[in-house]
């Protein structure tokens, strides 16, 4: 009998130079760097040049890059014209995937044995455009005009302003900007593994992508940070966070934005939202939702050994900023863009189809096909 990993757990699946996971240690780097260094150190922009070069940009290659990405932002009309014929009530999250799915038939640069500096170009693009799709529609769906792009403005001043028609603060703008970079790049996670998965049969990035989407939307995985936001308001209130929690433990139900498949000890990237979250609360005068975190993160860790995930305070961080719930998948979606561009990238550099193995337990082998009217 071969040895089954169920979900691949454990499994290696190939080589890479992008993102390092440490789940014993509770570590993350990027290209070596650990995101406490980015962080701090770093904009979002830098960090995407870092996972597409593997190596960190001059300031005359920063600059490059972001008039490059700010270049590229506009939408084509089609897809403008789908954004806003989309139905108002369709998940922001579905429409970004069916967006970037059209992008890919708007490009001139077609086809799916592409050069690597032509499949660079693509992932200009798509990192330029994922934000004002989201945008966009959030608008549409409000029966708002929809602003021009501006090329003034970076990665994620330019997402906040064409979200409210407004520039934000410089405050609201780095804390975008941060957790941008926290959600860039995580390794063989279900989404990058699914967009490698869709390169390794050499075809398109827009397809890679699309399909990227579609498994970060997933309550599993980047899903989780709108599952938060509704687990809060399903409990209501502080004084509720403890009965709710023993229920839902005792039913076997999922605590949204705990636990995680590699990390057995805190994700090194809550510690940072936390903190945005904790400012954020203070600055708004509202701390109910930061106390019933804090609470059902203390629970969970005594009576489970589970800890929260990137996903866990992410959602008090955009809700904070007075983001609506269900963009929030889709801001995951923006920042990750960079990490799933610079895989397929990686993936193209080096490929080898991923073709994994199943152990049938069907029925038994060579049954007779019964006639119609015996089945
Ligand atoms: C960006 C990201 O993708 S981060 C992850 C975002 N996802 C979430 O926050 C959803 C909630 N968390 C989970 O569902 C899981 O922890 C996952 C999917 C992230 C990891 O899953 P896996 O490694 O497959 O662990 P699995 O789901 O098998 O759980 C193992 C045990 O821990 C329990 N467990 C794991 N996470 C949770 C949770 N959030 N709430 C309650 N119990 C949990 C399971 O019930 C199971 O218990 P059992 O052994 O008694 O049956
Ligand atoms: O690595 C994972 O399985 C999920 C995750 O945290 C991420 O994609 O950021």
């Amino acid at each position: 009998m071969p040895v089954i990993s169920r979900g691949l757990e454990g499994i290696v699946a190939a080589e890479s130079r992008l993102g390092n996971v440490n789940g014993a240690e509770g570590s993350l780097h990027y290209c070596g760097y650990s995101i406490d260094e980015l962080v701090e150190h770093c904009c979002y922009e830098e960090v995407v040049y870092l996972l597409w070069h593997n190596r960190l940009p001059k300031l005359s290659e920063l600059k490059e890059l972001k008039t490059g990405l700010r270049a590229e932002r506009e939408l084509p009309a089609g897809v403008i014209d789908f954004i806003k014929s989309a139905p108002r009530n369709a998940r922001p999250i579905d429409v970004m995937r069916t967006a970037v799915s059209m992008l890919g038939c708007y490009d001139t640069v077609r086809g799916d044995l592409l050069s690597m500096t032509e499949n660079e170009q693509i992932a200009i693009k798509l990192t330029s455009q994922i934000g004002v799709i989201a945008a966009y529609f959030h608008r549409a769906r409000r029966g708002l005009e929809l602003p021009p792009v501006r090329k003034d403005l970076g990665e994620a001043a330019h997402f906040l302003y064409l979200l409210t028609g407004e520039e934000p603060t410089p405050d609201a703008e780095k804390t975008l900007d941060v957790a941008y970079i926290l959600h860039a790049e995580h390794g063989f996670n279900a989404s990058t593994f699914t967009a490698r998965v869709v390169s390794s049969t050499l075809s398109d990035m827009y397809s890679a992508i699309s399909a990227a989407i579609g498994a970060l939307k997933g309550p599993l995985h980047g899903g989780a940070n709108e599952g938060v936001i509704h687990m809060l308001e399903e409990i209501g209130s502080l004084d509720q966070v403890d009965r709710w929690v023993e229920d839902a433990l005792a039913n076997k139900r999922k605590i949204m934005g705990i636990g995680h498949r590699v990390y057995k000890v805190l994700d090194p990237r809550a510690p940072h939202l936390k903190k945005m979250a904790v400012k954020l609360s203070d600055e708004l005068g509202e701390a109910k939702w930061i106390m019933m975190s804090e609470r059902i993160a203390e629970m969970m860790s005594e009576r489970k050994g589970l800890n929260a995930n990137v996903d866990f305070y992410s959602a008090t961080v955009y809700h904070s900023l007075g983001i609506p719930t269900d963009l929030f998948t889709p801001i995951f979606a923006i920042s990750r863009m960079s990490g799933w561009t610079a895989h397929v990238l990686e993936q193209n550099a080096d490929n080898r189809l991923f073709r994994p193995l199943s152990e049938y337990i069907g029925r038994s082998l060579g049954t007779p096909v019964p006639p119609i009217n015996e089945r």
